[in-house]
């Protein structure tokens, strides 16, 4: 069981609320991990009373939560901690009604969970600190994307520090909650087989994608601002990029870990001005079909312009200048809307530096973050009978079936409870996020000053052609 904390969910009728926060917080009480005590208050505008949101939220867990794991019993015990407040924040005087209706806090501060845009966090953050319920021992979550540029990432990072000292803010990115991610730092720093060869000596190149099905549902309005560039690659695709690139921590802490991370962030070289041409590929899904099932064109979605241009796919070729990667393209990739929902990172070894066999195919590890959670290495065997056939053979790690005992844990469980125990390791930093902004904001730029409009591609589809011509120009291909 943990500490005990009360937690506010700020955006609490919001589709991240009621999809992730809630389920997974229904899940640790469940299973016994929240304290007692613990109240969960949820705050937006919307003028609903207890019992009503009660039942919105009931609504939400049924449908998230794998049947097995809900029950009517365990759910009442669980809405008992549960509470909803109507208010505004950008109104401070709604904080002094907030803070009144708080009372006292339990002795051990409050987490505020700010599941809202980013442009209500500064707001949110100074208000709270007039109400009095910014204490030290409070804690903040801020949601991804911190902002929509450095410029703005810094203007939050600095109005959040003005009210909360950095060790009491948790900037969240839920691919780090990610069970098999974690494995990645357990494959990389408990095994002493890997770390020979995880360099630019023996590696060819890296791909990290992270593939979904799903549209935008009905975060149109967020969406059409953002693109995957910031949804995605900002934050998942490059924290995926930083655990695979980055030297091994001295510790295993949050001081220690983010250090290295950043250390990778500041050594990516730039893409600007007319390298996007070369080292980007911007795609925009079209019509098509998904699952046998006609799909519109993004920009027929609900709130999406119709003449948007923005990204709802990026391919990029990355590289990271230092000692270890030099010369080792990391080619990231993400989209909405393709063939098929998967996430995944590639290393591709190189071949044997001499060929004695007629068949033969370069080494390649795969780190299967989802639907299933496997790390597989492809290694070359001979076929049984007469003479050298060589065929790929995988040496499997199935992480769901080593620990089919142990129910799989969301990546939002993990990430609460570590809030909840004030443990940062697998949050991001400021001068990360910054770091991150810094290399993606050229980007950025060079798409709109060279009219990099995005290429269509049909949905149900592996993206736009020319995110293959990234790959191919230099003899290789996606792994698909
Ligand atoms: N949805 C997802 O899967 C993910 C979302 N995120 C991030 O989480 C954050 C929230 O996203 P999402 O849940 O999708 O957004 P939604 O638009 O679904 O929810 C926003 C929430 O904020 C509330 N809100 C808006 N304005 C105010 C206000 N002035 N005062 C009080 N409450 C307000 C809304 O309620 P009301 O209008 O009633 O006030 C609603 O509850 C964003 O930063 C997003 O980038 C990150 C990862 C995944
Ligand atoms: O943060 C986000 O992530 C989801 C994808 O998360 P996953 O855990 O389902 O892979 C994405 O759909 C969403 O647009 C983005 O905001």
């Amino acid at each position: 069981m943990t500490t005990l904390c009360d937690m506010l969910v700020f955006g609490g009728t919001g589709d991240l609320a009621l999809h992730k926060l809630l389920p997974a917080l229904f899940h640790l009480h469940r299973d016994g991990r929240l304290h007692p005590k613990m109240r969960i208050l949820a705050l937006a505008r919307n003028a609903l009373d207890r019992q009503r949101y009660l039942a919105l939220a009931e609504r939400h867990c049924r449908a998230q939560v794998a049947r097995a794991d809900f029950s009517s019993e365990a759910w009442r015990s669980f809405s008992e901690r549960l509470d909803y407040f109507a208010m505004d924040v950008s109104q401070s005087a709604d904080f002094g009604r907030l803070a009144r209706y708080l009372g006292p806090d339990q002795g051990c501060g409050r987490v505020h969970y700010l599941a809202t845009a980013p442009h209500l966090f500064e707001d949110i953050a100074a208000h709270l600190a007039i109400a009095g319920l910014a204490g030290p021992q409070s804690r903040i979550v801020l949601e991804k994307p911190i902002g929509h540029s450095l410029e703005s990432a810094r203007a939050i990072n600095a109005a959040i520090g003005k009210v909360f000292d950095e060790s009491q803010v948790f900037r969240i990115d839920h691919y780090l909650g990610k069970e098999t991610v974690q494995n990645l730092m357990a494959l990389r720093f408990a095994n002493a087989l890997f770390e020979p060869i995880w360099r630019a000596g023996h590696i060819d190149h890296v791909q990290i994608s992270v593939c979904e099905t799903l549209g935008v549902e009905n975060r149109g309005a967020y969406y059409d601002r953002s693109g995957a560039m910031r949804d995605m690659v900002q934050n998942h695709l490059l924290q995926l990029l930083c655990l695979v690139a980055m030297e091994a921590p001295v510790r295993f802490d949050a001081e220690a870990v983010r250090n290295e991370k950043v250390k990778i962030l500041e050594a990516l070289q730039p893409i600007s001005g007319l390298d996007v041409r070369d080292k980007t590929v911007r795609g925009q899904y079209s019509a098509g079909k998904i699952g046998g099932q006609e799909v519109p064109a993004y920009y027929f979605e609900k709130n999406v312009d119709n003449d948007s241009d923005t990204e709802t796919f990026v391919a990029i070729k990355a590289e990271i200048d230092n000692w270890r990667w030099a010369g080792v393209p990391f080619y990231l990739r993400t989209g909405k809307r393709l063939a098929r929902k998967y996430s995944e990172i590639v290393i591709q070894f190189k071949p044997v530096p001499h060929r004695l066999f007629a068949d033969g195919e370069a080494n390649c590890l795969l780190i299967r973050l989802q639907p299933e959670e496997r790390i597989s290495l492809q290694l070359m065997a001979k076929t049984p009978g007469k003479g050298m056939r060589l065929e790929p053979v995988e040496l499997d790690l199935n992480l769901a079936q080593a620990f089919s005992r142990q129910r799989r844990w969301d990546a939002y469980e993990r990430l609460l409870l570590d809030v909840i125990e004030g443990d940062s390791t697998l949050f991001m930093r400021r001068d990360e996020v910054e770091a991150a902004w810094r290399w993606v904001d050229p980007i950025l730029e060079g798409w709109h000053e060279y009219y990099q409009s995005p290429r269509p591609y049909a949905a149900g589809t592996a993206g736009p052609e020319q995110a293959h011509s990234l790959l191919e120009l230099h003899g290789r291909q996606w792994h698909d």
